[in-house]
């Protein structure tokens, strides 16, 4: 099939994104307003096309740095409200109907945002995302890594204080090396007992052993990244077994300098053994990407026409914690664009 083609049958697909960071997702155009309103406090460039070039990351502990100093913008509740609101027009412009975002609460509330505030300012933009903008958001609260046992204990604090009526799910981002997954076996333990999915990053940066860690330590019903998981034939089996799905994120990796090349990109040796797999975009304006653009270069490695990719979609949608009103609507409306074009 034609690249164009692939491209507008991909464009039109109603979507499920289950992988996406809230900071990480600021257009150019949120971070520029954000980077021009604290001028010479920040080291984030305005102007687009220095800001490509600061977001051309040498290592994944680069990317970390950056990431933080985007964070470092977001001042107060209102930042949140708007940063969060862009994300959702983002998403809805290309056709994504429903969304688990990852949100640090950690990261405002220590810059001196109060939860509260904090997580008004989130529902407020996700009720009005969904009023105005037909998209269903739903919350993935992460421990900081990097930010140790302290930032592990806020964010189940926050999480379980707040509980904002989208949250659904407890996640665990930022570094794997020098960051061990069994040493928040508590946090994630407290989460899961008061009804919060497990879905914590393992095996983005580090191997197999981490991605077992987070399965029988911290409870993962899915998996950020885990594309490391392809060394580790026995993993793959038990994936594929349990029907634990790993949140694949390809441009994500390349930028990261996690893979040396997509044509390295585990993608689809992951998907041969049966493990179940989404589709997602992680960080799209800082890896110059975006969902519909990572359907494309999923449809790539995995050889796929357009009822392949329409298939992925579906994925998305059965691996998410949608709501069973939700998902079957969704799968409806996919059946549907599937059939007309
Ligand atoms: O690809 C990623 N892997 C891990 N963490 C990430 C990624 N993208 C964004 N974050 C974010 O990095 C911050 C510092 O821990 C967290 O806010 C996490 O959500």
């Amino acid at each position: 099939m034609a690249k164009d083609d692939l491209a507008s049958f991909v464009a039109g697909l109603p979507k499920a994104e289950l992988h996406v960071h809230h900071v990480g997702s600021a257009s150019p155009r949120i971070v520029a307003e954000l980077a021009a309103r604290h001028e010479g406090r920040s080291p984030v460039p305005a102007d687009p096309a220095l800001l490509a070039e600061y977001f051309t990351f040498t290592d994944f502990a680069h990317f970390i740095e950056v990431y933080l100093s985007v964070v470092d913008l977001i001042r107060d509740a209102e930042d949140v409200r708007t940063l969060t609101y862009g994300v959702a027009q983002d998403l809805a412009a290309q056709q994504v109907r429903y969304a688990e975002l990852t949100v640090t609460p950690y990261s405002s509330v220590n810059r001196g945002i109060p939860a509260e505030a904090f997580c008004e300012a989130i529902e407020d933009a996700r009720r009005e995302a969904e009023k105005e903008l037909g998209l269903v958001l739903r919350w993935v609260f992460d421990i900081p890594g990097e930010a140790g046992l302290q930032s592990a204990e806020q964010t189940l604090r926050i999480a379980l204080d707040q509980r904002p009526d989208g949250l659904i799910s407890f996640g665990l981002g930022g570094p794997e090396i020098g960051v061990p997954r069994p040493q928040f076996k508590p946090y994630f333990d407290q989460a899961r007992a008061a009804g919060l999915h497990s879905v914590p990053h393992a095996g983005e940066t580090t191997g197999a052993q981490t991605v077992w860690d987070a399965i029988r330590e911290l409870g993962a019903e899915r998996i950020g990244h885990g594309i490391f998981a392809a060394q580790d034939p026995q993993l793959l089996a038990y994936l594929a077994e349990h029907a634990i799905p790993l949140e694949v994120c390809p441009t994500s990796n390349l930028r990261t300098r996690a893979v040396a090349d997509l044509a390295e990109h585990p993608l689809a040796a992951i998907v041969a053994a049966g493990v179940p797999v989404s589709i997602n975009s992680d960080d799209p304006p800082m890896f110059g990407t975006t969902l519909n653009n990572e359907y494309e270069v999923a449809a790539r490695l995995l050889d796929l026409d357009t009822a392949g990719v329409a298939e992925l979609a579906r994925q998305g949608v059965r691996h998410s914690f949608a709501t069973d009103q939700v998902k079957t609507a969704l799968l409806a409306e996919i059946d549907t664009y599937t059939a007309g074009a």
